[in-house]
């Protein structure tokens, strides 16, 4: 995950227990929104690595088995570079997209979306938190964050001690 870029006023924190509830709730709008019977969806493709966890919930929740991975790599660190696509599922598997639920954590710039709906434009794009910029490039999204948030997400943290605003006891 890439680090906090400035300038970031403002820091959102999900907790574990919270990208699960968002994530089950992005599941609920999607679901029998597909184009097979019943609407169901013929396959995931998650965009790693954030939207890895998302995607398996949803997977779950709606009954997706055929679940596979594009790896985009944008961020280095502090810096975003130019999106880079470093492997991709078997064209066979996704076509042009039909059918097919592109699922990341979030959308910042849009960046990341722009390169993916490029080479699958019939897919459906969903994220859980979506930034204004980006915005327009996904379908369906949870919630809405300002663009000068950075979100912590829950595998980029650990519990760990403070000291009390009123200093040691
Ligand atoms: O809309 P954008 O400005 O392109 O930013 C959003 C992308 O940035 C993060 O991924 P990152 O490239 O940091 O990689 P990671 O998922 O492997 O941590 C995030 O998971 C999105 O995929
Ligand atoms: O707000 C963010 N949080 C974590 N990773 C990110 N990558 C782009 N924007 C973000
Ligand atoms: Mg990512």
């Amino acid at each position: 995950m890439a680090a906090p870029q400035l300038p970031h006023e403002k820091g959102f924190h999900i907790s574990w227990d919270q990208i699960h509830r968002d994530s089950r709730a992005l599941a609920w709008r999607l679901d029998g929104r597909g184009p097979g019977q019943d609407g169901t969806w013929k396959a995931i493709v998650a965009i790693t690595r954030g939207g890895m966890a998302p995607a398996m919930i949803i997977a779950r929740e709606l009954g997706v088995r055929l679940v596979d991975t594009i790896s985009v790599k944008s961020y280095d660190h502090q810096t975003q570079g130019e999106a880079q696509v470093l492997s991709k599922p078997d064209p066979e598997m996704v076509g042009d997209g039909t059918g097919v639920l592109v699922i990341d954590d979030l959308v910042d710039t849009g960046k990341t979306l722009e390169v993916v709906r490029g080479l699958y434009p019939q897919a459906h794009f969903a994220t859980v938190y979506a930034k204004p910029k980006g915005e327009p490039l996904v379908d369906t999204f949870i919630t809405g964050v300002s663009q000068d948030t950075w979100i912590f997400f829950p595998w980029d943290m650990a519990l760990q001690y403070v000291e009390p605003y009123r200093g040691k006891d």
